[in-house]
C-alpha cells in the first residue's frame, strides 16, 4: 500500500471518528433543548400542548436516555481510575513510542515490554507482536499513531470475543455454581450478584456451600441481610452439596429466580477437592437436570500468570461456563484478560474492581481497552 493511501485510510478513520463526535454533540444538544422545554412546560397536567400521553413518554425516555448516559460515563470514569495501575504501565510506554518520530526497532522492543509487564504473558505478547511487524513491514508504516490504533484494535478484538454476557432468564431457578480458588474473592462476588440481580428485579437465594472455611456462613450471610436476600446455611463442616440441594429445593418451591451457590477456595490441583465440586454438581442435576445453569470460575486479577493454571485445572474438572476477575482495582494489571482472552474461549462475565457491593461491572471489551489506553496521543 503506498504512503498516500495509508495516509487517506487513516485521515478517514479520523474524520468518521470526527463526525461521530459531532452527530453525538447534536443528539445531547437536541436532547438538551427537550429535556429544557419539558421543564418550562412546568405543569404537565395544565399545559394542553404536552398533556398528551406520547409527549410525556417521550420525554420520559429522553430523561432515562440523559441519565444512563451520565450514569455510563461516571462508571467509565470509576473503571479508569480503578485500572490505573495498567494504564499507567501501558501509557509510560504508549509516551516513549509517542516521542518517536518515526517507527524504529525499539518501538517494538518498548511494546513488547510494555505487554510482558502488564501481565500481557509470552504467549499472547508474541501473537501481538507478530501480527504488528507483519503489519508495519507489508505496509510499508512509518508513522506512530497506526501503530498504537492496530495495537488497541487488536487487543480490543482478543477481548470482544469473550464478552458474552450472562443470560439468566432461561431457567428457573437460574443456578450458578461460583467455584475458585482461596480468596479470590467467591463470597464477596456473590453479595455483589445478589445485590447487581435484587436491583434488577429478580428474586434472589443464596447458598452457603462455603461450610469448610471459619467465618465463611457468616459472611455470606451478612451480605444476604445487606441485600436483602435469603441465605440457606447448615452448620460449619456439614457437606456443601446437601446445603446446595436443599437451596435449591427452596427456591423452586418459593419460585425464586436466581440461586447462587458459594462453595469453599480450594486448590486446582488437590484432586479429592475437585471431585467434591464434581458431587455438587451431579446433587443439583438430581433437582434440575439442567443445572448448574452456570459454573462461574471466580479469579483474583492480581495473581498474574498464575491465573492461566487455575482456569487450566479448573475447566478439567469441570465445564467452567464463565469467568469473573476481581480486584483489577488493586495491584492487579489488567493485561492479564488478554491472555485469558486468547488461551480460553471462556466468556468473562463481569469485573470486581472493589470490595463494596457496587463494585461489580459487566464486562465490555471497548469500555476495558478504552480505559487502559489514553487516547490524547493520537493528534
Ligand atoms: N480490592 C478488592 N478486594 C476484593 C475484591 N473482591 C474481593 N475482595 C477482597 O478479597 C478478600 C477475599 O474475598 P472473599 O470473598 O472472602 O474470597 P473467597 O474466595 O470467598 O475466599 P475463601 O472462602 O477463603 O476461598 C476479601 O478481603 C474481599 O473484601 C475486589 O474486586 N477488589
Amino acid at each position: 500500500m503506498s504512503n498516500f493511501k495509508k495516509l487517506s485510510l487513516f485521515s478517514i478513520f479520523k474524520s468518521k471518528n470526527k463526525n461521530n463526535k459531532d452527530r453525538s454533540k447534536i443528539t445531547t444538544q437536541k436532547l438538551n433543548d427537550q429535556l429544557i422545554n419539558h421543564a418550562n412546560a412546568n405543569n404537565f397536567e395544565n399545559n394542553s400542548k404536552i398533556n398528551d400521553k406520547k409527549t410525556f413518554t417521550q420525554v420520559q425516555n429522553l430523561d432515562k436516555l440523559q441519565y444512563n448516559n451520565i450514569n455510563k460515563k461516571n462508571f467509565f470514569n470509576k473503571l479508569k481510575v480503578q485500572l490505573s495501575k495498567t494504564r499507567k504501565i501501558i501509557n509510560f510506554g504508549i509516551n516513549y513510542i509517542f516521542s518517536k518520530k518515526k517507527i524504529d526497532h525499539s518501538v517494538f522492543e518498548t511494546i513488547e515490554e510494555l505487554l510482558l509487564t502488564s501481565d500481557v504473558g509470552i504467549h499472547t505478547t508474541t501473537k501481538i507482536m507478530q501480527y504488528l511487524t507483519k503489519e508495519v513491514y507489508c505496509n510499508n508504516i512509518q508513522e506512530i499513531n497506526p501503530i498504537y490504533l492496530m495495537l488497541k484494535k487488536k487487543m480490543y478484538k482478543f477481548l470482544k470475543t469473550v464478552e458474552i454476557p450472562l443470560q439468566i432468564n432461561t431457567y428457573n431457578p437460574f443456578i450458578i455454581l461460583v467455584v475458585g480458588v482461596n480468596g479470590a474473592g467467591k463470597t464477596t462476588t456473590i453479595g455483589k450478584l445478589a445485590m447487581k440481580y435484587k436491583e434488577e428485579g429478580k428474586s434472589v437465594m443464596l447458598a452457603a456451600g462455603d461450610t469448610f472455611r471459619a467465618g465463611a456462613i457468616e459472611q455470606l450471610c451478612l451480605w444476604g441481610k445487606d441485600t436483602k436476600v435469603p441465605v440457606v446455611t447448615q452448620h460449619f463442616g456439614a457437606d456443601p452439596a446437601s446445603v446446595i440441594f436443599d437451596t435449591i429445593q427452596s427456591a423452586q418451591s418459593k419460585k425464586i429466580d436466581i440461586v447462587i451457590a458459594d462453595t469453599s477456595g480450594r486448590l486446582q490441583n488437590k484432586e479429592p477437592l475437585m471431585n467434591e465440586l464434581k458431587k455438587i454438581v451431579k446433587v443439583t442435576k438430581k433437582l434440575n437436570a439442567t443445572g448448574p445453569h452456570e459454573i462461574m470460575l471466580v479469579i483474583d486479577g492480581s495473581s498474574g500468570q498464575n491465573v492461566i493454571r487455575q482456569i487450566k485445572l479448573f475447566n478439567k474438572f469441570l465445564k467452567i461456563t464463565g469467568i469473573v476477575i476481581t480486584k483489577l482495582d488493586g495491584t492487579a494489571k489488567g493485561g492479564i484478560l488478554f491472555a485469558i482472552a486468547d488461551m480460553f474461549s471462556i466468556p468473562i462475565r463481569y469485573i470486581g474492581v472493589g470490595e463494596k457491593k457496587h463494585d461489580l461491572y459487566n464486562f465490555s471489551s471497548t469500555e476495558f481497552v478504552d480505559a487502559l489506553f489514553l487516547n490524547n496521543h493520537i493528534k
